[in-house]
């Protein structure tokens, strides 16, 4: 009832449109139910021989009673529409703007597949519930009210006879209800399972083929399709009984109307004639098109339940990293960054840094070295706030980070990640990302500095070439270099390199250490790598172990120490030399 209210809720922000909807509705549904009582009389004219006079304005007004209520009816499904429109794109806004300010812990638990299902398909449930629900719903539920008002003010015990089914209906229907909507959270989550799937199999294409995965795939396909086809028939199944049953007892109020209301034409001809029963059957009609109709709304409501609880799952996720209220100015550069006893972890399990303590000076190159999962990247993700330390604090120049803007202190950071991120569009259109208003000779100066515009400016198009998703038509180590070119066009005080060299050669790799070289002149810059000859010119080096630092110096001091980093270069130096 909850989730019924709050996409209901959504509706009462367009308040006059609303009201506006129902007006018409109510307007329309009462033309409509006087149409049985001038049938009615209609036929007991007829019947007791009084004449034709009057009789064509009786069918005069029965034409106009049908032409007002389609005509209302033609205004609020206009009115109507509009209004579900307005609802759906509230909906989506408010479900995009919060995808985008979802915290990264959101997507580290859930699977990309099943997010976009939720704003693609749970969303489109959702909007049946609203379109149907309250077009159709609404004149139902007002067809049944003024039916029973008017029956039982005509005749109480065939008004009685005729609304006994709908107890009964009513039962059937919370039941069916109930066990609907567990199917169909089944059948939701099924479909977003093979979403996910999908997803990665169209991301991992390359991996599936040289692995030669295919009929793996193929089976993980079948197998979640299977499932989610078993649930859908659970529904269908389940409703190709329950619609039936409905209308099986419907019919069995019409037979009681028929039999009761013809028994009364022969015992009270005075009271009750044939034109009574006639309209009386006119009103059974009346009566049990909508309630065969709300009954079957049901059980769309329920598949919209199902999605309607998806999608507020998602608009209700707590956003806990998120701007101060009352947030201080970004402070002067050059920045120093202080990591101060800093206790973080991911998960529930135990913490990941402890007490953690580091400064990186101002203007300088601090590298982070030290084994693969040793807390690396996690550092990095705690300067640029995607999490939050648990105690303790991050700041830059004395001030916390969590007292920042997250505008802020994103944008003062460029980033260079190990998986370099290009959107789909040309070189420019990346570019362009890091600013807006950037002229052509600075796009140039930033590509020449990342040792970029050497094969920039031999692509067919140049900077307006076409670069494909992700960047799929360059090399790695054309992608990171672009990457770096977007770095310096920002120009941002506080620079991350996240293993910017990982994953090419040693030419591409020489030519990256010329761009970050270029990028890194006077900024503060956290440098991650694996590879120690990266790091050789940092002005401090780090060397972390499951989270702790256990060394700092520069390459030479530490060499000196002999101890945990001499060890990782002596192991490094004797591969290259191998
Ligand atoms: N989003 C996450 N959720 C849960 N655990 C995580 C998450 N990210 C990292 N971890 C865990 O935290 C630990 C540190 O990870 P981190 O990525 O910081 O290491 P790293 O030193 O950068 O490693 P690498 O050199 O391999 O990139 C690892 O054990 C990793 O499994």
């Amino acid at each position: 009832m909850k989730t019924i209210w709050r996409v209901s809720s959504y509706l009462f922000r367009y308040k006059w449109m609303f009201w506006g909807t129902l007006a018409l509705a109510i307007g329309s549904t009462g033309f409509y139910l006087v149409v049985p009582k001038v049938a009615g009389y209609i036929v007991n004219r007829l019947t007791s021989q009084q004449g034709i006079d009057g009789y064509w304005l009786l069918v005069g007004t029965l034409i106009g009673c049908f032409a007002m209520r389609e005509t209302l009816n033609s205004l609020r499904i206009r009115l109507n529409n509009v209004l579900e429109q307005k609802v759906l794109i509230d909906l989506r806004t408010d479900l995009h703007k919060k995808l985008l300010n979802l915290p990264v812990r959101y997507f580290d638990t859930r699977k990309s597949g099943d997010i976009a299902s939720r704003v693609i398909e749970d969303v489109q449930n959702v909007e049946r519930v609203i379109l149907d629900g309250t077009e159709q719903g609404s004149t139902a539920m007002l067809t049944l009210i003024g039916v029973t008002g008017m029956m039982f003010y005509s005749e109480p015990r065939l008004a009685a006879l005729m609304i006994l089914p709908i107890p009964i209906m009513v039962v059937l229907s919370r039941l069916h209800f109930k066990t609907q909507s567990v199917n169909w959270r089944k059948v939701r989550e099924a479909s977003g399972e093979l979403s996910s799937l999908l997803i990665e199999d169209i991301q991992g294409n390359r991996l599936i083929n040289s692995f030669a995965l295919k009929e793996r795939e193929q089976k993980r396909f079948t197998e979640k399709a299977e499932e989610l086809r078993r649930y859908t028939l659970k529904g269908m199944f389940r409703w190709s009984l329950h619609g039936p049953v409905n209308g099986f007892i419907v019919s069995m109020g019409t037979v009681a109307v028929v039999g009761y209301g013809g028994y009364l034409t022969f015992t009270e001809p005075e009271t009750f004639k044939t034109g009574d029963l006639v309209e009386y059957l006119l009103f059974c009609y009346m009566l049990y098109q909508p309630l065969t109709l709300i009954s079957s709304l049901n059980n769309m409501l329920a598949t919209g339940k199902a999605s309607a609880e998806r999608v507020f799952d998602l608009l209700d996720f707590d956003i806990d990293i998120k701007d101060p209220d009352t947030p201080k100015a970004f402070p002067e550069t050059p920045l120093e960054v202080q990591f101060a006893s800093v206790d973080f972890k991911y998960t529930e399990r135990a913490n990941l840094l402890s007490d953690f303590s580091l400064t990186m000076p101002a203007g300088k190159v601090t590298a982070l070295v030290g084994h693969t999962g040793a807390g690396k990247s996690t550092v990095a993700n705690l300067l640029q706030r995607y999490y939050d330390v648990s105690e303790g604090s991050v700041s830059l120049n004395g001030v916390d980070v969590r007292e920042l803007t997250l505008k802020a202190l994103r944008s003062n950071i460029g980033m260079v990640a190990q998986d370099p991120f290009l959107f789909d569009g040309t070189v420019r259109d990346n570019l362009l990302l890091a600013r807006e208003d950037a002229t052509e000779e600075e796009l140039v100066q930033a590509l020449e500095g990342a040792c970029a515009w050497e094969f920039v400016s031999k692509l067919p198009d140049g900077m307006d070439t076409l670069i494909g998703e992700r960047g799929i038509r360059l090399s790695m180590g054309e992608k990171q270099r672009l990457t770096i070119a977007r770095v310096i066009l920002r120009n941002p005080p506080l620079v991350i390199l996240d293993e910017a060299t990982s994953a090419v050669d040693t030419l591409t790799e020489a030519k990256i250490q010329a761009a970050v070289d270029n990028l890194v002149k006077e900024r503060t810059t956290l440098v991650i790598a694996h590879r120690l000859s990266t790091v050789l010119k940092a002005d401090k080096i780090v060397v972390l172990d499951q989270g702790r630092i256990i060394e700092t110096g520069t390459h030479d001091e530490l060499l000196h120490i002999d101890g945990h980093y001499a060890n990782l270069w002596k192991v490094q130096s004797d591969l290259i030399a191998d």
